[in-house]
Protein backbone atom coordinates (compact mmCIF):
# COMPACT_ATOMS: atom_id res chain seq x y z
CA UNK A 1 0.00 0.00 0.00
CA UNK A 2 3.04 2.22 0.33
CA UNK A 3 2.85 4.87 -2.38
CA UNK A 4 5.86 7.77 -1.77
CA UNK A 5 4.35 9.41 -4.85
CA UNK A 6 1.36 10.15 -3.08
CA UNK A 7 3.02 11.47 -0.39
CA UNK A 8 3.15 9.25 2.74
CA UNK A 9 5.04 6.60 3.64
CA UNK A 10 4.60 3.05 5.66
CA UNK A 11 6.55 4.92 8.61
CA UNK A 12 3.70 7.26 9.07
CA UNK A 13 1.21 4.34 9.57
CA UNK A 14 0.97 2.86 13.30
CA UNK A 15 2.11 -0.90 13.08
CA UNK A 16 -0.70 -3.10 14.67
CA UNK A 17 -0.47 -7.13 14.59
CA UNK A 18 -3.32 -7.50 12.00
CA UNK A 19 -3.76 -9.35 8.52
CA UNK A 20 -5.13 -6.65 6.51
CA UNK A 21 -6.56 -6.60 2.98
CA UNK A 22 -6.84 -3.09 0.72
CA UNK A 23 -10.12 -1.64 0.53
CA UNK A 24 -11.04 -1.40 -3.05
CA UNK A 25 -10.56 2.04 -4.47
CA UNK A 26 -12.73 2.72 -7.82
CA UNK A 27 -13.83 5.40 -10.05
CA UNK A 28 -17.22 7.25 -8.69
CA UNK A 29 -18.21 6.27 -12.24
CA UNK A 30 -17.26 2.76 -11.75
CA UNK A 31 -20.81 0.62 -11.76
CA UNK A 32 -19.01 -1.67 -9.04
CA UNK A 33 -19.17 0.72 -6.68
CA UNK A 34 -22.91 0.47 -6.37
CA UNK A 35 -22.46 -3.09 -6.18
CA UNK A 36 -20.18 -2.41 -3.95
CA UNK A 37 -22.81 -0.57 -1.70
CA UNK A 38 -25.36 -2.48 -2.21
CA UNK A 39 -23.78 -5.77 -0.39
CA UNK A 40 -22.50 -3.28 2.82
CA UNK A 41 -19.02 -3.79 1.75
CA UNK A 42 -16.60 -0.25 1.99
CA UNK A 43 -15.19 0.97 -1.40
CA UNK A 44 -12.95 4.13 -2.08
CA UNK A 45 -14.73 6.19 -4.30
CA UNK A 46 -12.49 8.17 -6.47
CA UNK A 47 -12.86 11.01 -8.10
CA UNK A 48 -15.89 12.64 -7.39
CA UNK A 49 -16.07 16.23 -6.50
CA UNK A 50 -18.52 15.58 -3.45
CA UNK A 51 -15.95 17.89 -1.21
CA UNK A 52 -14.35 20.00 -4.13
CA UNK A 53 -15.26 23.27 -2.59
CA UNK A 54 -14.19 22.46 0.25
CA UNK A 55 -10.12 21.68 -1.17
CA UNK A 56 -9.44 25.30 -0.52
CA UNK A 57 -10.46 24.90 3.33
CA UNK A 58 -6.86 25.00 5.03
CA UNK A 59 -6.95 26.69 8.60
CA UNK A 60 -6.28 30.47 7.55
CA UNK A 61 -9.13 30.20 5.07
CA UNK A 62 -11.24 28.07 7.88
CA UNK A 63 -9.96 31.22 10.46
CA UNK A 64 -11.33 33.93 8.14
CA UNK A 65 -14.74 32.47 7.48
CA UNK A 66 -15.59 29.56 9.89
CA UNK A 67 -17.49 32.56 12.07
CA UNK A 68 -17.65 32.98 15.70
CA UNK A 69 -19.24 30.39 17.03
CA UNK A 70 -18.07 27.95 19.47
CA UNK A 71 -17.08 24.76 18.45
CA UNK A 72 -16.87 21.27 20.08
CA UNK A 73 -13.07 20.29 20.31
CA UNK A 74 -11.89 17.04 21.80
CA UNK A 75 -8.96 16.98 23.93
CA UNK A 76 -6.15 14.01 24.89
CA UNK A 77 -3.30 13.41 27.19
CA UNK A 78 -2.50 10.67 24.34
CA UNK A 79 -3.27 10.47 20.90
CA UNK A 80 -6.42 8.58 21.51
CA UNK A 81 -9.80 9.95 21.16
CA UNK A 82 -12.36 7.18 22.26
CA UNK A 83 -15.90 8.28 21.69
CA UNK A 84 -17.85 7.84 25.40
CA UNK A 85 -21.59 8.46 25.91
CA UNK A 86 -22.26 11.44 28.61
CA UNK A 87 -25.61 10.37 29.01
CA UNK A 88 -24.53 6.54 30.11
CA UNK A 89 -22.08 8.51 33.04
CA UNK A 90 -23.32 7.80 36.52
CA UNK A 91 -24.80 11.56 37.08
CA UNK A 92 -26.20 13.40 39.87
CA UNK A 93 -29.75 14.51 39.07
CA UNK A 94 -31.33 17.53 40.18
CA UNK A 95 -33.50 16.40 42.43
CA UNK A 96 -30.24 14.56 44.19
CA UNK A 97 -31.19 11.32 42.59
CA UNK A 98 -28.68 9.66 40.06
CA UNK A 99 -29.60 8.19 36.39
CA UNK A 100 -28.84 4.74 35.47
CA UNK A 101 -25.07 5.47 34.38
CA UNK A 102 -21.82 3.56 35.81
CA UNK A 103 -19.10 5.50 37.62
CA UNK A 104 -16.45 6.78 35.12
CA UNK A 105 -13.88 8.77 34.03
CA UNK A 106 -14.02 10.14 30.73
CA UNK A 107 -10.40 9.74 28.78
CA UNK A 108 -10.92 13.08 26.70
CA UNK A 109 -12.14 16.26 28.40
CA UNK A 110 -14.67 17.69 25.64
CA UNK A 111 -14.80 21.87 25.61
CA UNK A 112 -16.20 24.61 23.45
CA UNK A 113 -14.02 26.22 21.34
CA UNK A 114 -13.64 29.34 19.14
CA UNK A 115 -11.74 28.74 15.81
CA UNK A 116 -8.70 30.96 16.51
CA UNK A 117 -7.98 29.33 19.70
CA UNK A 118 -8.32 25.64 18.19
CA UNK A 119 -5.75 26.72 15.20
CA UNK A 120 -3.42 28.74 17.45
CA UNK A 121 -2.93 25.51 19.45
CA UNK A 122 -2.66 23.08 16.47
CA UNK A 123 -0.02 25.28 15.31
CA UNK A 124 2.11 25.87 18.49
CA UNK A 125 1.35 22.25 19.92
CA UNK A 126 4.68 20.33 20.00
CA UNK A 127 5.14 16.70 21.18
CA UNK A 128 4.51 15.88 24.85
CA UNK A 129 1.17 18.72 24.65
CA UNK A 130 -2.35 17.50 24.96
CA UNK A 131 -3.57 16.52 21.81
CA UNK A 132 -6.75 18.40 20.28
CA UNK A 133 -8.96 16.93 17.99
CA UNK A 134 -12.44 19.70 16.65
CA UNK A 135 -15.32 17.58 15.98
CA UNK A 136 -18.44 19.72 15.26
CA UNK A 137 -21.86 19.27 13.44
CA UNK A 138 -22.17 22.09 10.19
CA UNK A 139 -24.50 23.92 11.55
CA UNK A 140 -25.71 27.63 10.46
CA UNK A 141 -23.22 29.53 12.85
CA UNK A 142 -20.59 29.21 10.22
CA UNK A 143 -19.83 31.98 7.76
CA UNK A 144 -21.73 33.02 4.48
CA UNK A 145 -18.61 31.90 2.52
CA UNK A 146 -18.47 28.45 4.08
CA UNK A 147 -22.12 27.99 3.50
CA UNK A 148 -21.51 28.74 0.02
CA UNK A 149 -19.12 25.94 -0.21
CA UNK A 150 -21.22 23.75 1.63
CA UNK A 151 -24.17 24.18 -0.66
CA UNK A 152 -21.65 23.74 -3.68
CA UNK A 153 -21.00 20.35 -2.24
CA UNK A 154 -22.03 17.77 -4.93
CA UNK A 155 -24.99 16.90 -3.70
CA UNK A 156 -26.34 15.05 -6.64
CA UNK A 157 -23.60 12.99 -5.88
CA UNK A 158 -24.19 11.88 -2.78
CA UNK A 159 -28.51 12.11 -3.38
CA UNK A 160 -27.95 9.83 -6.37
CA UNK A 161 -26.09 7.27 -3.52
CA UNK A 162 -28.54 7.69 -1.13
CA UNK A 163 -31.81 6.89 -3.50
CA UNK A 164 -29.98 4.13 -5.11
CA UNK A 165 -29.05 2.71 -2.19
CA UNK A 166 -32.20 3.66 -0.11
CA UNK A 167 -30.79 4.91 2.92
CA UNK A 168 -32.95 6.89 5.36
CA UNK A 169 -32.65 11.14 5.61
CA UNK A 170 -28.98 13.09 5.89
CA UNK A 171 -28.53 13.20 9.49
CA UNK A 172 -25.99 15.49 10.23
CA UNK A 173 -22.37 16.33 8.57
CA UNK A 174 -19.23 16.47 11.14
CA UNK A 175 -16.30 18.42 10.43
CA UNK A 176 -13.23 16.80 11.59
CA UNK A 177 -9.71 18.85 11.79
CA UNK A 178 -7.35 16.34 13.52
CA UNK A 179 -3.44 16.72 14.65
CA UNK A 180 -1.24 14.98 13.02
CA UNK A 181 -0.90 11.13 15.02
CA UNK A 182 -4.45 11.31 16.42
CA UNK A 183 -6.49 7.88 16.43
CA UNK A 184 -9.79 7.33 16.85
CA UNK A 185 -10.10 3.60 18.19
CA UNK A 186 -12.18 0.67 16.53
CA UNK A 187 -15.65 1.49 17.11
CA UNK A 188 -18.97 0.95 14.62
CA UNK A 189 -21.90 3.31 14.09
CA UNK A 190 -25.44 2.72 13.62
CA UNK A 191 -25.75 5.08 10.40
CA UNK A 192 -24.20 4.53 6.90
CA UNK A 193 -21.25 7.19 6.18
CA UNK A 194 -19.61 8.20 3.68
CA UNK A 195 -17.07 9.71 4.48
CA UNK A 196 -15.43 12.53 2.57
CA UNK A 197 -11.34 13.55 3.12
CA UNK A 198 -10.49 17.00 2.51
CA UNK A 199 -7.10 17.92 3.79
CA UNK A 200 -4.15 15.56 4.51
CA UNK A 201 -4.12 11.89 4.40
CA UNK A 202 -6.17 9.62 6.99
CA UNK A 203 -6.00 5.88 7.44
CA UNK A 204 -8.79 4.03 7.43
CA UNK A 205 -9.07 -0.05 9.20
CA UNK A 206 -12.21 -1.10 8.88
CA UNK A 207 -13.90 -4.99 10.06
CA UNK A 208 -16.61 -6.12 9.04
CA UNK A 209 -19.64 -6.80 11.18
CA UNK A 210 -19.06 -10.52 11.72
CA UNK A 211 -15.82 -9.45 13.35
CA UNK A 212 -17.98 -8.68 16.78
CA UNK A 213 -16.76 -11.63 18.89
CA UNK A 214 -13.47 -10.81 17.99
CA UNK A 215 -13.02 -6.84 18.98
CA UNK A 216 -15.27 -7.19 22.33
CA UNK A 217 -17.03 -3.93 22.20
CA UNK A 218 -17.78 -2.66 25.76
CA UNK A 219 -21.68 -3.48 27.09
CA UNK A 220 -24.55 -1.86 25.49
CA UNK A 221 -24.94 0.43 28.91
CA UNK A 222 -21.40 1.29 29.17
CA UNK A 223 -20.58 5.13 28.12
CA UNK A 224 -17.80 3.26 25.66
CA UNK A 225 -20.82 1.05 24.09
CA UNK A 226 -19.82 0.20 20.16
CA UNK A 227 -15.82 0.86 21.03
CA UNK A 228 -14.10 -2.40 20.92
CA UNK A 229 -12.49 -2.87 24.37
CA UNK A 230 -9.41 -4.23 22.85
CA UNK A 231 -6.20 -2.00 22.44
CA UNK A 232 -4.62 -2.57 19.29
CA UNK A 233 -1.15 -1.22 20.26
CA UNK A 234 -0.71 -3.62 22.78
CA UNK A 235 -3.92 -6.17 22.80
CA UNK A 236 -4.64 -8.21 26.23
CA UNK A 237 -4.67 -12.03 24.20
CA UNK A 238 -5.76 -13.09 27.73
CA UNK A 239 -8.67 -11.04 28.25
CA UNK A 240 -9.48 -10.96 24.30
CA UNK A 241 -8.19 -14.34 22.60
CA UNK A 242 -10.20 -13.89 19.75
CA UNK A 243 -8.40 -11.11 18.67
CA UNK A 244 -5.30 -12.83 17.02
CA UNK A 245 -7.86 -13.82 14.59
CA UNK A 246 -9.11 -10.70 13.50
CA UNK A 247 -9.39 -10.08 9.68
CA UNK A 248 -9.91 -6.71 8.22
CA UNK A 249 -9.16 -4.01 5.03
CA UNK A 250 -7.79 -0.93 5.34
CA UNK A 251 -6.59 2.37 2.90
CA UNK A 252 -5.09 5.52 3.19
CA UNK A 253 -7.65 8.51 2.25
CA UNK A 254 -6.42 11.46 0.34
CA UNK A 255 -8.00 14.52 -0.58
CA UNK A 256 -10.89 14.27 -2.36
CA UNK A 257 -11.51 10.09 -1.21
CA UNK A 258 -14.61 9.33 -0.29
CA UNK A 259 -15.09 6.11 1.85
CA UNK A 260 -18.05 4.19 2.03
CA UNK A 261 -18.15 3.03 5.86
CA UNK A 262 -21.24 0.69 5.70
CA UNK A 263 -23.49 0.66 9.07
CA UNK A 264 -23.08 -1.37 11.80
CA UNK A 265 -18.73 -1.82 10.07
CA UNK A 266 -16.17 -1.13 12.94
CA UNK A 267 -13.45 1.30 11.68
CA UNK A 268 -10.90 2.77 12.92
CA UNK A 269 -9.12 6.08 11.84
CA UNK A 270 -5.70 7.78 11.95
CA UNK A 271 -4.40 10.88 10.80
CA UNK A 272 -1.08 10.04 9.94
CA UNK A 273 2.25 10.79 12.18
CA UNK A 274 4.27 13.15 11.52
CA UNK A 275 1.79 14.65 8.52
CA UNK A 276 -0.37 17.74 8.66
CA UNK A 277 -3.25 17.95 10.39
CA UNK A 278 -6.27 16.40 8.80
CA UNK A 279 -9.69 17.85 7.65
CA UNK A 280 -12.65 15.73 6.90
CA UNK A 281 -16.56 15.98 6.31
CA UNK A 282 -18.49 13.30 7.09
CA UNK A 283 -22.38 12.44 5.83
CA UNK A 284 -24.27 10.11 8.34
CA UNK A 285 -27.67 8.81 6.88
CA UNK A 286 -30.28 6.63 9.03
CA UNK A 287 -30.51 2.70 7.74
CA UNK A 288 -33.32 2.80 5.12
CA UNK A 289 -35.73 -0.27 5.93
CA UNK A 290 -34.58 -3.61 6.14
CA UNK A 291 -35.15 -5.08 2.71
CA UNK A 292 -36.37 -9.07 2.82
CA UNK A 293 -35.03 -10.91 5.30
CA UNK A 294 -32.93 -13.69 3.99
CA UNK A 295 -31.57 -16.85 6.75
CA UNK A 296 -29.18 -17.07 7.91
CA UNK A 297 -29.46 -13.33 9.23
CA UNK A 298 -26.63 -10.83 8.02
CA UNK A 299 -23.98 -10.43 10.72
CA UNK A 300 -24.62 -6.81 11.03
CA UNK A 301 -28.40 -7.61 11.19
CA UNK A 302 -27.11 -10.14 14.38
CA UNK A 303 -25.44 -7.62 15.87
CA UNK A 304 -28.83 -5.10 15.99
CA UNK A 305 -30.34 -8.12 17.55
CA UNK A 306 -27.42 -8.83 20.01
CA UNK A 307 -28.20 -4.96 21.35
CA UNK A 308 -31.55 -5.76 21.52
CA UNK A 309 -31.18 -9.09 23.59
CA UNK A 310 -29.06 -6.55 26.06
CA UNK A 311 -30.96 -3.41 26.24
CA UNK A 312 -34.23 -6.07 27.25
CA UNK A 313 -31.74 -8.13 29.37
CA UNK A 314 -30.77 -4.91 31.49
CA UNK A 315 -34.05 -3.26 31.75
CA UNK A 316 -35.37 -7.18 33.15
CA UNK A 317 -32.47 -7.83 35.72
CA UNK A 318 -31.63 -4.61 35.98
CA UNK A 319 -27.86 -5.53 37.22
CA UNK A 320 -25.80 -6.37 34.75
CA UNK A 321 -23.75 -8.95 36.73
CA UNK A 322 -27.11 -11.10 36.27
CA UNK A 323 -26.46 -11.23 33.05
CA UNK A 324 -23.56 -14.08 32.78
CA UNK A 325 -25.29 -16.49 34.87
CA UNK A 326 -28.61 -16.00 33.30
CA UNK A 327 -27.23 -16.75 29.50
CA UNK A 328 -24.93 -19.77 30.88
CA UNK A 329 -27.94 -21.38 31.87
CA UNK A 330 -29.99 -20.55 28.93
CA UNK A 331 -27.26 -21.54 26.47
CA UNK A 332 -24.88 -24.28 28.16
CA UNK A 333 -25.70 -27.51 27.60
CA UNK A 334 -28.87 -26.69 25.90
CA UNK A 335 -27.90 -24.97 22.46
CA UNK A 336 -24.35 -25.52 22.63
C1 LIG B 1 -16.74 11.97 15.00
C2 LIG B 1 -16.45 11.02 13.86
C3 LIG B 1 -15.02 10.57 13.81
C4 LIG B 1 -14.75 9.68 12.60
C5 LIG B 1 -13.36 9.05 12.68
C6 LIG B 1 -12.25 10.07 12.46
O1 LIG B 1 -12.27 10.66 11.35
O2 LIG B 1 -11.45 10.28 13.37
C7 LIG B 1 -15.76 8.52 12.59
O3 LIG B 1 -15.65 7.58 13.37
C8 LIG B 1 -16.89 8.54 11.64
O4 LIG B 1 -16.94 9.40 10.75
O5 LIG B 1 -17.80 7.65 11.81
ZN1 LIG C 1 -17.37 6.32 13.39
Amino acid sequence: MGSEKKGWDYSQLRKYDISLEQIPRLDYQDPKVDELMAENEPVVITGSKLVKSAEKWNLDYLEKHMGNGDFTVFISRNYKFKYYDEKKILQKLPNNETNRGVEFTPPTKMVEMKLPEFIKRLKEWKRGDERLYLQQGLNDTVGPAIVRDFLKFDWDFCNSIQKKQNWGPLTSNHLLIGMEGNVTPCHYDEQQNLFAQVQGYKRCILFSPDQFDRLYPHPVYHPHDRQSMVDFERPDYSKFPKFKDIKGCETVMEPGDVLYIPIYWWHQVESLMRGDHTITINFWYKNGPTGPITYPLKSHHKVAVMRNVEKMLLEVLHDPKEIPPLMRALVLGRYT
